[in-house]
């Protein structure tokens, strides 16, 4: 069995994971990541009781139990680049032995669960909904790095969509991967379905125009009229596609839930979004705490 070298799994003196900051002991089953590490707070609020507070640069963690399950509410900060990290270091907690440095013949499956903020491209998609990603769309390339992609994937879509686009080829190949079925069957009812881009950026690559023009000012119109199988594109974020992507590789249960707090097609946003947001992390945390 291959040992993972010091560079490569770096552990902390105290036998924390180098950037979480966190113990293997210290994570639960269920995890929430939120991208704001204020947002981590507010779900802890709602803890029974709280067994852990960790925190490191952006990554905050709480583990609690909430309605009798034990959860930990984690911060991943703004991007793709922190999810390969936070994802990578959550997957080591539960599935390397520190002392051997090997992975665990035994895996643990994590329910990974981010409740983030995002802006719809749709004009029928609301500010204050809760839109699930069914489909995450990577215009990042964080999943090209990894051996498997695509076997992950969705290869057909992809092909459409980039032909649909006439995708520039100085951008990475864009990657479409689904969010965890039985999640998605379990948060159906009470959210809104999409498709979901996780953009390497806020402004040029979710389409934004402030001093420096996109390559692409037409590419939103674009996304917003591609239709497969009868969907559509919903909504930008920055984060889901590699979090659905990464723990698919290795065997997790992940999806990406936003409130919208931006309209694109209107030109409009909200900055009081925070009661929106803690319906979400309401909502959240009880049908978490009903999954098996
Ligand atoms: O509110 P969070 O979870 O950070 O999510 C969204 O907000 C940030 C951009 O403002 C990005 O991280 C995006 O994905
Ligand atoms: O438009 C938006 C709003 C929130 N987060 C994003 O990434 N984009």
């Amino acid at each position: 069995m291959r040992t993972i070298p010091a560079s490569e799994l770096i552990i902390n003196d105290d036998g924390s994971i180098f950037h979480l900051h966190l113990r293997p002991g210290q994570l639960a089953d269920t995890v929430i990541l939120v991208g704001d590490p204020g947002r981590v707070a507010l779900v802890a609020e709602y803890f029974d009781s709280r067994e852990c507070e960790v925190s490191n640069r952006e990554f905050r963690t709480v583990t609690g139990f909430y309605r009798g399950k034990r959860m930990t509410v984690l911060s991943t900060g703004i991007g793709i680049g922190n999810i390969d990290i936070s994802v990578t270091e959550l997957d080591a907690l539960a599935n390397v032995d520190f002392a051997t440095r090997q992975e665990r013949r035994e895996k643990r499956r994590l329910t990974l669960v981010r409740l983030g903020t995002s802006g719809a491209i749709q004009p029928d998609i609301r500010v204050g909904e809760m839109v699930f990603s069914r489909t995450s769309v990577g215009f990042d390339g964080l999943l090209n790095y990894y051996k498997g992609r695509n076997e992950v994937c969705d290869l057909d879509i992809e092909r459409a969509f980039m032909e649909h686009t006439g995708w520039n080829e100085l951008l990475p190949k864009p990657y479409f991967i689904d969010a965890d079925r039985t999640l998605f069957e379990h948060f159906r009812d009470c959210t809104r379905e999409g498709i979901t881009v996780a953009a390497p950026g806020f402004y040029a690559p979710q389409g934004r125009w402030v001093r420096l023009e996109p390559l692409d000012a037409h590419l939103n119109e674009k996304i917003e009229s591609f239709e497969y199988g009868g969907r559509r594109i919903t909504n930008f974020e920055m984060e889901g596609s590699a979090l659905a992507g990464l723990a698919a590789l290795m065997g997790h249960r992940a999806a990406t839930i936003c409130t919208i707090i931006a309209q694109r097609v209107a030109l409009d946003a909200c900055t009081d979004y925070k009661p929106f947001v803690r319906r979400m992390i309401a909502t959240a945390l009880d049908r978490l705490a009903e999954l098996d």
